[in-house]
């Protein structure tokens, strides 16, 4: 370990106890500059295998009483865990704690700081655990909730006021803010945190405190309506029930027209059903935009024997049906309908795609052709120039996506590393699949990503909305993170739709592996991977469910790598998606063989 460093855990030290007797005592701990804190097992130092990084410090009980000097202690950036708990340490937490860049687990809890919390620590974006209960801390907190990979906040016993910030309690395990001085509205915590973690705050409320928190001031009154206004009114009352009437007579006659249409199209092929636009009820989506001069299809795809299409799906019957909107994504919404017959559907309406209706339908029909068990594909299809559907059989275990980031006690089930690997390799050759199929068309997923995986009723994964975008010309609507999918230079090869799933598939992995979210709030995982691994080969990566369930570090260091070729940020250097799977397959083969070892 180089001096600075040990200069700088010294200086630490002195000022954590600055009496004497606890001095001698460092002497048989080490802590002075004649010794090495990783060879020499400096007392409370953990260090890297190679013995050259101080990686934790954990220094509790034991009754320190002077002060934190983060100024002296983060020049060692390569600290990740800091814990010194129970001691009678004073003072202010300083500014300089936002230097301690690697740190994932600061625990405070159980000594006398005082003062306010610094902004800077809302710049430690790799904590993910932040104890620091039972001190005279006051004040508001600072912007916290914007770290994406906290998973527990642990502040009872503070003087701690303001509004609770809005942390996304999705990932959190534990939270508490009991016995402090919070106001307001306690933010949504997703049914994770009873009312034990916020007792003890006169001024908080709302779920799941019992007070609820009082209804906004209504700040206007309502105005009197002057009687030259009354007569503006009525006057537009006049003209509005004139154009009803109009647009009713007008509506009639158009039916009796379309009535006529219909009939006369009877001889359609039974897959094509033609329908009219009219309707008594309406669902909560509408597709009043629908052009008039066309009249719309509904094209139920797959063989005739297959379930959704004897069970008559038809245009009008979807339209009508109650539909509960599921998501609304950059590319347009989704909706789960129940049908007539009970079948649940998932119909994905596409606005404003840059397709024509005849491509759009020849896609269509293609993918159609192309089958894999673990690809979904659609059941049905609507085109028109505005808009598009697109209708899928309802899955209803999830995503991907919930399993790595829901809450856990949705489901019930722990996410181990086994399973974590099989979706990877499931999904690998799926995508291989599909990729060497549609080589020739050309035909990518286009939008690859875990709330795109979607679990059957078998729970297998499975691909959804395979081949819905088109990647092309995409590059002037790309989001950041996905602006790093292309290169400019190569971007307009017909290869790039393949290359763009590559590069999700890989961000696929990393979530699987670090089990954090891909972008949240600044936070970009590919890049935190990266400069994680550039420093050295580290389990800081992993997900720590995976570790302390046991799964075994050199494989999953080996789909790390896999993952990292898959997001090179030149997409030409990017594996196939058949190389991909092989190699995932070959790292699934080892865990499989040393599990048969095992028994
Ligand atoms: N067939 C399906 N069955 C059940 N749930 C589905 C189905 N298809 C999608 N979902 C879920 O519905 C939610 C919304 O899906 P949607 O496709 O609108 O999101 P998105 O992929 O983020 O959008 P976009 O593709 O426009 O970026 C997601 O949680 C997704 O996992």
């Amino acid at each position: 370990v180089e001096d600075e460093v040990k200069k700088a855990m010294i200086e630490f030290m002195d000022n954590l106890s600055p009496q004497n007797d606890v001095v001698l005592r460092l002497g048989n701990w080490g802590w002075n500059s004649t010794s090495d804190p990783c060879k020499d097992k400096w007392f409370g130092v953990e260090c890297n295998d190679g013995l050259t990084t101080v990686r934790k410090i954990v220094l509790e009980k034991l009754s320190f009483n002077g002060t934190f000097d983060a100024s002296s202690l983060c020049l060692v950036t390569s600290i990740t865990v800091l814990s010194l708990q129970t001691n009678n340490l004073t003072g202010h937490l300083p500014l300089e704690i936002g230097d301690c860049k690697a740190l994932t687990h600061l625990y405070l809890a159980g000594n006398q700081f005082s003062g306010d919390l610094p902004d800077s620590l809302a710049q430690l974006s790799n904590l993910k655990r932040l104890h620091i209960s039972d001190n005279k801390f006051h004040g508001n907190l600072p912007n916290i909730s914007r770290i994406s990979g906290l998973v527990s906040f642990v502040a009872e016993n503070n003087e701690l006021s303001g509004r609770i910030p809005d942390f996304d309690f999705t990932n959190f395990d534990k939270f508490n803010a009991s016995n402090n001085n919070f106001s307001g509205q306690i933010p949504d915590v997703k049914g994770k945190f009873e009312a034990e973690s916020f007792l003890g705050n006169p001024y908080l409320c709302g779920i799941p405190l019992p007070n609820l928190c009082p209804p906004p001031l209504k700040t206007e009154k309502p105005k009197k309506i002057s009687a030259k206004k009354i007569l503006i009114y009525s006057g537009y009352v006049i003209m509005g029930s004139f154009i009803l009437v109009l647009a009713i007579f007008i509506f009639l006659k158009r039916k009796k027209t379309r009535q006529e249409n219909t009939e006369s199209r009877s001889a359609m092929p039974s897959s094509t059903i033609a329908s009219g636009e009219t309707r008594k009820e309406r669902s909560e989506y509408s597709l009043t935009s629908l052009e008039s001069g066309r009249i719309p299809t509904l094209v139920v795809l797959g063989s005739p024997g297959k379930k959704t299409a004897t069970l008559g799906l038809s245009f009008e019957g979807l339209l009508k049906a109650p539909a509960e909107l599921l998501g609304r994504g950059k590319h347009g919404s989704l909706y789960k309908v129940r049908v007539e017959n009970g079948v649940l559907l998932a119909v994905k309406r596409i606005k404003d795609w840059d397709i024509s209706l005849e491509e759009f339908d020849r896609r269509m029909r293609r993918l159609d052709q192309v089958k894999h068990r673990n690809v979904l594909p659609p059941v049905a299809f609507y085109g028109s120039e505005q808009e598009k559907l697109l209708v899928y059989d309802f899955q209803p275990n999830g995503s991907l996506f919930q399993r790595l980031h829901g809450s856990s006690e949705s489901n019930g089930q722990v996410f181990d590393w086994g399973s974590r690997l099989s979706v990877a390799a499931i999904i690998s050759e799926a995508l291989s699949f599909m990729h060497d199929e549609l080589n020739q068309d050309g035909v990518g997923h286009g939008n690859l990503k875990s709330m795109n995986i979607l679990f059957n009723q078998a729970m297998e994964p499975c691909i959804s909305e395979y081949g819905l975008m088109v990647v092309e010309n995409e590059n002037q609507h790309h989001s950041i993170m996905e602006a790093t999918y292309y290169n400019d230079e190569e971007s307009t090869s017909s290869q790039t739709t393949f290359k763009v799933d590559i590069y999700g598939f890989g961000v696929i992995l990393l979530e699987l592996l670090t089990g954090r979210l891909v972008q949240k709030n600044g936070f970009d995982l590919p890049n935190w991977v990266q400069s994680v691994v550039k420093e050295e080969w580290t389990v800081e990566v992993f997900d720590k469910a995976l570790i302390s369930g046991g799964a075994n570090e050199e494989r999953m260091v080996n789909l790390l790598l896999v993952a990292l070729k898959c997001i090179n940020p030149s997409p030409n250097q990017r594996p196939t998606m058949t190389q991909v799977s092989m190699m995932i397959n070959c790292i699934r083969d080892e865990e499989e063989r040393s599990l048969s070892f095992a028994l």
